[in-house]
């Protein structure tokens, strides 16, 4: 299926996501969550931002929220895509239709109003995104991410950080120097082609082993992986070159992790996955009933509706 925007031309090569994805033969537990998911637009409603760097389909909050039911999870954690840019509309729309089952992640700029921040708060926000990969945005100053960091830090929210294992120890300083909750998004983009016990990956566990407000999004195995096989055809053991690295991070520290399907699966380059048989990834990951618990409903609802938790 071809999703049309109305006013904008999609990136050449853009990858629409998985029109009819599978049932998952895995039953995520009561209470699920998909923490780490985007919606695009619909562009004609919420323009895409000028400084973006690729323009995506359309994917509106009805759409994730169908798959939300289709995949049997209960809440959405909404990340903002970088094709918004620091325009939060149409992630704040999604979580004020979501009767309460969906919270976010902003991103803001250091003009940001206290009223903006509070009223984003009231919305269901409760972090804000800084993103280092370069093909993504724009460089900024890591003071102004500090500032930022201090004002949300008076809300109660986190920093959610998305970055790429090569460059993890020029950032180190700064990312040790947050002084909320920092989520890392997709296990700091390890390259899976290295040892899971190699000095890139073991920098990452020492950054969680020695940081007790670091956490991970043990999530995109279908970014991260270098050999496959595709969760597509009723795949049910993708992605395995993935594998040992998020077992790894689960195993060890099975309080701090958090999952997301990555739905619509910005920027794939190669093919796009069947939603159903990411979460037939999940038991490969987490192997018991007790970390599942912990990765899919504990973790999360303890950072995003610690009131119900
Ligand atoms: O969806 C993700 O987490 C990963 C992305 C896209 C992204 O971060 C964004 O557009 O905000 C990527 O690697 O291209």
């Amino acid at each position: 299926m071809e999703l049309q925007n109305t006013q904008f031309t999609k990136t050449p090569g853009w990858l629409d996501w998985y029109a009819a994805p599978s049932k998952p033969r895995f039953k995520v537990p009561a209470g699920s969550v998909d923490a780490h998911c985007h919606v695009f637009g619909p562009g004609a409603e919420f323009p895409f931002a000028p400084e973006r760097k690729y323009t995506p389909c359309d994917a509106s909050k009805q759409q994730l929220y169908a798959l939300r039911d289709h995949l049997g999870f209960a809440r959405n954690v909404v990340v903002q895509a970088t094709c918004h840019g620091a325009d939060n509309r149409a992630m704040v729309d999604a979580l004020t239709h979501s009767g309460g089952r969906a919270r976010g992640v902003a991103t803001v700029k250091r003009s940001v109003g206290d009223a903006e921040l509070q009223s984003m708060h009231d919305a269901g926000v409760r972090g804000v995104r800084f993103n280092f990969v370069k093909r993504l945005v724009d460089f900024t100053p890591k003071e102004e991410l500090i500032e930022i960091a201090g004002r949300i830090a008076k809300l109660g929210w986190h920093v959610v950080i998305y970055f790429e294992a090569v460059d993890l120890p020029e950032l180190w300083d700064f990312f040790t120097a947050l002084p909320t909750t920092v989520v890392v998004d997709h296990m700091g983009r390890p390259d899976v082609g290295k040892p899971v016990d190699g000095p890139e990956f073991e920098l990452f566990v020492k950054f969680m082993r020695q940081h007790p407000n670091v956490w991970s999004k043990v999530s995109c195995p279908e970014r991260l992986s270098v050999k496959g096989p595709p969760a597509l055809n009723g795949e049910q053991n993708a992605y395995r070159d993935v594998i040992p690295f998020a077992r790894r991070i689960v195993e060890t520290f099975p309080d701090r992790v958090l999952w997301g399907t990555d739905w619509p699966h910005p920027n794939l380059k190669d093919h796009m996955p069947d939603d159903g048989l990411l979460v037939d990834f999940i038991p490969h990951i987490a192997v018991t009933p007790e970390l599942q618990h912990k990765l899919l409903v504990d973790n999360p609802m303890r950072l995003y509706w610690p009131e119900h938790s």
